[in-house]
């Protein structure tokens, strides 16, 4: 029981890091209601702020690439209980997330400047649509265990772990990644595009496309249906009209049956 209660405790502490790096990142990303954003003033020379920030990046990626592969599972729960990895992997990023927040380096010059007040307000809006696509997409996969919290809750009540199926739910039905599409938004849709946020914008979006080809690489192996799936659903840009190969009709493969 005390084993447990301990992992149980682990998941929800390593939750709670992961929603207050989450909340910050609104700020940090926005430029909103946070000590230090993306576009606070720079401190560094502008090619130690491209090094520095490029590593940070950087380690956040691999970080991700590499936990979230089945090999590394298979080798990091010979040491961790199995039903604490996710949340391992949820800490993880998350202390990750919070160094760079700590260490970023602002860098100045702007790319682009959109003054007009009708202009700012579709670009916040985006901005605002990109965090609630992310959110729902999380929901709609399953939220709870994306974070860890479902496989420790379910160790806690003593019941075995059951793998998520594969589905396609509300807007999966147009793209195979609305998660990624929300991050796009919320890395893209700025008033102010400075250096520092085009950098960020360029090396997680390289980053995105990376991560698919792994992620999609996992689910054709986990899944057999991903196949006929991702022939007819595009990967991120919806089709025009919702005709053609794609459209609303395939995207029953797999739906919660
Ligand atoms: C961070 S989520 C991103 C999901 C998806 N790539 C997106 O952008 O909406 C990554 C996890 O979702 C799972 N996943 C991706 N597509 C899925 C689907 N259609 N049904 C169930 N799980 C999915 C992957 O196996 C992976 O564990």
């Amino acid at each position: 029981m005390f084993k447990r209660v301990t992992v149980f405790t682990y998941g929800v502490v390593s939750y709670l890091v992961f929603f207050a790096s989450f909340l910050y990142a609104i700020g940090f990303i926005g430029n909103i209601l946070v000590p230090k954003s993306i576009d606070s003033a720079p401190t560094v020379p502008f090619w130690t702020a491209v090094l520095i920030n490029s590593l940070l990046l950087g380690i956040f990626a691999v970080q991700h690439s590499v936990m979230a592969r089945p090999a590394f599972k298979r080798w990091i729960t010979r040491y961790i209980p199995r039903e604490a990895e996710r949340s391992t992997y949820t800490l993880t990023a998350s202390l990750l997330l919070i160094a760079l927040f700590v260490w970023w380096q602002p860098m100045g010059g702007v790319i682009w400047n959109v003054t007009d007040p009708v202009g700012q307000a579709v670009l916040y809006g985006l901005y605002g649509f990109g965090w609630a696509l992310v959110l729902v997409a999380t929901l709609l996969i399953n939220h709870f265990d994306l974070f860890g919290l479902r496989q420790v809750w379910l160790q806690l009540i003593g019941k075995p772990y059951t793998p998520l199926r594969f589905k396609t739910p509300g807007p999966y039905r147009l793209v195979r990644h609305p998660l990624y599409v929300g991050w796009l938004f919320v890395f893209w849709a700025t008033p102010t595009m400075t250096a520092a946020h085009l950098l960020f914008a360029l090396l997680t979006t390289g980053y995105i496309l990376i991560g698919i080809r792994l992620e999609e690489r996992d689910l054709l192996e986990a899944h057999p249906e991903y196949a006929g799936y991702r022939k007819h659903v595009p990967m991120l840009i919806p089709r025009l009209g919702g005709k053609g190969r794609g459209g609303g009709r395939i995207a029953a493969v797999g739906d919660g049956t």
